[in-house]
Parts: structure tokens; sequence; C-alpha cells
């Protein structure tokens, strides 16, 4: 179970702090704890300060008028987010460089909406890596103390060298903000290298450049950064061009995975496959064996309880197939058939296609309760084609299903 995150509001107005609840409550992370003025905020936060995730503050409360409770807040490493009544730029300025993230003010409806997102981006920050490369330990450490006040799991290193040695063995660093010049390796050639490198496309790259270096931000663009920061920047800056940069990766990844994943059953769809597999033949290790299972009489189960338990019982073969072959290339190829691809021993891929068809029979799926079994074609001794592994596997599915359905028909 995920841990929850408590939320700090403080607000006086009935109306806002039931809004802000509402908003919160509807991601299961968050959990808001309300307070109507300064003295119960304290008397919730003082001495609990870590449990809590973020604040959310209103200036202008009944027994304190002037904005006391940000200090309250700032005291801790409290994310703190003013929500206020007043639009007062130079007030804004002076908040935001005490430490405040956001200043948001009540104009309109979409604040509640702004607010809310800007905690679910902490959030989400929260579970980031972010590796900073920069020679100097000053300019590290203010890059580490705003990555950290937005809540970023932050890794430094001193040159370009040592950011390819982090990067190559920890995949799961999502963004480097590197410097330009440091020894060994610096931050173009560092960029240069990185993009050169399929495994390093989807890593966010910010590049950081001095000031007065007119050329170097676009050296840095033209090498691949997703962006650059000319130093010195203002922090508001700084997490705006972050985040935009993140956003724009997420929001690639969800197309990709839009295109490549079957919505209903979550598996592969046959898209990927054909985009893969012949990369996969080609890169094997050991001669690639291709699978096609098709559910047997499916029609019937529509026919007999209607599409939505047939869409039901194609989501549990989804289910069973990734939990049965989970280190292979699994994927819908369609309507109610499937496809693997896998470099294992063929001798063990029929044992393990034996043992899945055995397991199908002693289970019912779905609330109707069916009863379920699969056909399945094998193909081990491909050409080395694609196409030519899946003509092979569908000639044996049909022959499995001509032989009475619910065996398993191989080249082996
Ligand atoms: N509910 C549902 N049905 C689908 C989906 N895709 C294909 N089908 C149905 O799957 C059925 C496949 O029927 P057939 O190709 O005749 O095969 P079968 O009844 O499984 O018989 P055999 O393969 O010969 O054992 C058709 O009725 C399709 O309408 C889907 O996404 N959801």
């Amino acid at each position: 179970m995920m841990a929850e995150k408590k939320i700090l509001v403080v607000e006086d107005s009935l109306m806002v702090s039931k809004v802000l609840h509402h908003l919160l409550s509807q991601n299961p992370l968050f959990t808001p704890v309300l307070c109507a003025c300064y003295k119960e905020a304290q008397e919730n936060f003082t001495g609990v300060e870590d449990t809590y995730f973020a604040a959310i503050v209103d200036l202008n409360l009944p027994d304190a008028q002037n904005g006391e409770i940000v200090d309250l807040i700032l005291a801790s490493k409290v994310p703190c987010i003013v929500l206020t009544g007043t639009f007062d730029d130079s007030l804004r300025l002076r908040l935001l460089n005490k430490g405040v993230l956001d200043y948001v003010t009540k104009d309109s409806r979409y604040s509640f909406g702004h607010v809310i997102k800007v905690v679910e981006r902490l959030s989400k920050n929260q579970g980031t890596k972010v590796l900073v490369a920069d020679d100097s330990a000053t300019s590290r450490r203010f890059i580490n103390s705003l990555l950290q006040q937005y809540r970023f799991n932050v890794i430094e290193v001193e040159n370009g060298q040592e950011a390819l040695a982090k990067l190559e063995g920890d995949p799961s660093i999502r963004m480097l903000i590197t410097d330009h010049n440091m020894p060994l390796v610096n931050g173009y050639d560092l960029v240069r290298m990185l993009r050169y490198n399929s495994r390093f496309q989807d890593l966010v790259i910010i590049g950081l450049s001095a000031e007065g270096d007119n050329t170097l931000s676009a050296k840095f663009i033209k090498a691949g950064a997703n962006d650059f920061l000319k130093k010195p920047f203002f922090h508001e800056e700084f997490h705006c061009r972050i985040v935009r940069s993140l956003e724009a990766q997420e929001m690639l990844e969800t197309i990709r995975n839009l295109a490549n994943v079957d919505p209903l059953t979550k598996l592969k769809n046959r898209r990927y496959l054909f985009e893969q597999g012949e990369q996969l033949i080609r890169n094997a290790s050991s001669p690639v064996s291709l699978v096609m299972m098709d559910i047997d009489h499916f029609k019937a189960v529509n026919d007999t309880y209607g599409h939505i338990v047939g869409d039901d019982l194609l989501k549990f073969m989804g289910l069973e197939i990734a939990s049965a072959f989970p280190d292979m290339l699994a994927c819908r190829f369609g309507g109610e058939e499937f496809c693997l691809m896998t470099e294992i021993d063929a001798g063990e891929l029929m044992a393990r296609l034996n043992r899945f068809l055995e397991s199908l029979r002693s289970k019912e799926f779905t609330e109707a309760k069916i009863a379920l079994t699969c056909s399945v074609g094998v193909c081990v001794r491909g050409s080395g084609f694609l196409e030519e592994y899946v003509r092979v596997a569908d000639a044996n599915l049909y022959e499995a299903k001509r032989q009475g359905r619910d065996r398993i028909v191989s080249d082996l």
C-alpha cells in the first residue's frame, strides 16, 4: 500500500476549505487536514511537521492576519503553497523569495485546480530521480536545495564522466541537470554522448549555461538537451522549465504507451509485436520461438453471455498470460488470439505451455464461472523473418483446432 500524504489546509473560509477538501480527496494518496485558524494549525502541525507532505495556506486568518502562518510552515521543510484573496506583486515576490512554492490568488475557480496540480506535481516529483552534474559544490548545493524544495529525489556528481557512470548504473534516473564547464567530460559533450545512445532517449536533459555565454544554450539544444537555463536564474523559472520538460516527456511516454498497449488486456498489441519482433529475432543470442494461442469456442461465450462477459474473459486471459509468461514478449494479436515470443529452450517452452493449458482447465473465469480452454500453435524453427514465424505458428494453431482443440501443435 502506498503511504498516505497528509496535506495541511489552513483556511478560514468554509467554502474554500470544503472545495479544497473535495478536490484533494479525489486523489486516494492525499489526506487533507483542515484548520480554520493559526492556533489550530499550530496545534496540528508543531512537533509532527515531518508527517506532512505539503501545506496550502491562506495569508489572512482570524488570529494571524499578516501571513504569520507562512513562517510557521517555512520553519519546517514542508512545501508551502499560498492561496490568497489578495493579489500583491511585491508580496508575491517576497514570499517566493522566502521559499513559498507558489502564490495563487482565489480569483477564479481555476485557482483551486491549479493548487491541486501543484500538490500532485510534488507527489510525482517525490518518485523522480534527478542527477545534478556540476563541478562547483556551491552551485550543486543551490540546485539541490531547489530540487529538494520541490521534493525531487536528488543525486549529485562533479563531472561528466561521473554523470555517465551514474546514468549507466541507474536506469531509473529521469532527469539530468548539467553545467557545461566541468573537468574530464564537459556538459555539451556529455549531452552528445547520451543522445547518441538510444538507452538515454527518454532522459530529460536541462543544460545550465554561465552568464555571458550566449552560444552555449543553442549548442546544448542542438546536441539534444530538452531545455537550458542561464545562470543566475529565479527559482520559479527553474521549476517551471524543468516541470514543463518533464511533463512533455511524460506525455510522449503516454502516447507511446497508448500506441503499443492493448487497452482491454493491457498486454502489448500487434503493432508492437511487428515493430519489436524482428529486432528481437535479430538480437537474440539463442533461437527464438513464436507461440499463437487462441481461446476455444469464444464466439459461444459472446453468444451465451454477451460481449461484456466476453470482454471480461479476454481480460482474465491477459492476466493469466502475463503472470505465466512474465519473461516473454506477450501480446494480444487480435480478437481472442494471443502471441508469445521467447528465446527460452524449446523443450522448456513446451513444458511451460503444457502447464499453462493444464492450469486453465482447472479454473473458472468471470462472474459467469466460465470454463475455458485454448489451442496453441508453436513455431520453433523460424527462418529468421517474423512473418514466417507467424505463418508457421498460425498453421499449427489451425491444426490444433482441427485435431479437437485444447492442445499444442508445434514444428519441434
Ligand atoms: N467480447 C469480445 N469479443 C470479441 C472481441 N474480439 C473478437 N471477438 C469475438 O471473438 C469471436 C471469435 O470467433 P471465432 O473466430 O468464430 O472463433 P471461436 O468461436 O473462438 O472458435 P474456435 O476458434 O474455432 O475455437 C467472434 O465472435 C468475435 O466477435 C472482443 O474484443 N471482445
